[in-house]
């Protein structure tokens, strides 16, 4: 257990200290509020023993501000105890309001600290064993079942928040929409179970080149998320003409160089995908015009053919497939 130990003074920090050290507890000191305020961001203890009367600001104040900073961070609740030279019932009254759990004199007898720190060690487990449960919630909420990718709702959160990120920058921000070519062929021809795995495949290789884009510097943050069924969407904020066209062929061309059998998809064999893009100034227009703008091109790119992208108005032509695409559809050898 790992506890904030806030005192001004020399001597109850080094007696306090030892005690807390012995009891095989790791402590971290800070000599006022102000400190124990930026020692509790960075140090994220599971215990905080605050003095009240302190130099520079007192305990209560500082009390008031890690509880409003956890908040913030939606941190699970961490018990504060206040250290008192005395035990008036107006202490343990303002003690309580402040946001504090308990109070203890600072001269405790021995075996009294002890068990208070194993019930406060206690809880500490069980903070710690609900914040992971929470966390595996929060992603479980946030993820497609099937293809572990971001899933509508998230994307529909995270879209918003880049969107208004992007309005403040004025930055131009893009959108792909990808659907899988004659996946009802695939399914009718292949079974349902054949169907998923394919799906899980094609979200992995968009996921891939989205990445491979990230940590080239040719997209921002960019990111992949399944839209419904068997279409996703890819989200690019900072995008340009030129980072979105190379992305959505990239894409198509990995989708391809996956060389998943489906006999029933056109003339080519294997599994394709179509892409339709778009870029917007979020200044001039709605992210929903933005979606509007990349479902029609996809539409586009569905009746010229499919196994291509469009994403401005003059449409490419299927991508060149005569070299060999590696996983991300960014590189070719001929
Ligand atoms: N296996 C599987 N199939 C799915 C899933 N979600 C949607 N589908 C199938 O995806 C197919 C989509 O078919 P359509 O919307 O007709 O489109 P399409 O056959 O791909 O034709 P185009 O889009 O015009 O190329 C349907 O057969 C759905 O059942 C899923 O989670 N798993």
């Amino acid at each position: 257990m790992k506890i904030l130990l806030v005192d001004d003074a020399r001597s109850v920090v080094m007696v306090m200290t030892s005690r807390l050290a012995s009891y095989g507890y790791d402590v971290v000191h800070a000599a006022n509020g102000q400190e124990a305020v930026a020692a509790f961001a960075s140090a994220a203890p599971d215990l905080v023993l605050m003095d009240i009367e302190m130099p520079v600001m007192n305990g209560f104040e500082a009390t008031n501000r890690i509880r409003a900073f956890e908040a913030t961070k939606q941190w699970a609740w961490t018990p504060v105890i206040f250290l008192t030279s005395s035990d008036t019932v107006e202490n343990l009254v303002t003690a309580i309001e402040a946001g504090g759990d308990d109070f203890m004199s600072k001269f405790v007898p021995e075996p009294v600290l002890q068990a208070k720190m194993k019930a406060m060690s206690r809880i500490a487990g069980l903070r710690k064993s609900l914040s992971q449960a929470n966390q595996k919630l929060q992603d479980l909420a946030s993820q497609d079942g099937l293809t572990g990718l971001c899933n509508r709702r998230s994307m529909d959160v995270r879209t918003d928040q880049l969107w208004l990120e992007a309005q403040a920058r004025e930055q131009p921000f893009g959108l792909l929409m990808l659907d899988i070519d004659n996946f009802k062929k695939y399914n009718d021809h292949y079974g349902h179970q054949t169907g998923d795995d394919c799906l899980r495949q094609v979200a992995h290789a968009i996921d891939a080149a989205i990445h491979h884009a990230n940590q080239l510097g040719m997209t921002h943050r960019a990111f992949t998320a399944r839209y419904g069924g068997e279409e996703f969407s890819v989200i690019m904020p900072r995008a340009t003409p030129q980072s979105i066209l190379k992305v959505a062929n990239s894409i198509v061309k990995a989708v391809y160089g996956l060389a998943i059998a489906h006999e029933l998809n056109e003339a080519w064999g294997v599994v394709s995908i179509s892409v339709g893009g778009a870029l917007k100034n979020p200044a001039q227009g709605e992210v929903v015009d933005l979606f509007r703008e990349a479902d029609a091109r996809l539409y586009q790119a569905k009746t010229l053919g499919r196994n291509r992208a469009v994403v401005d108005d003059s449409p490419n032509s299927v991508p060149k497939l005569d070299g060999v695409v590696d996983r991300t559809g960014f590189v070719e050898s001929h």
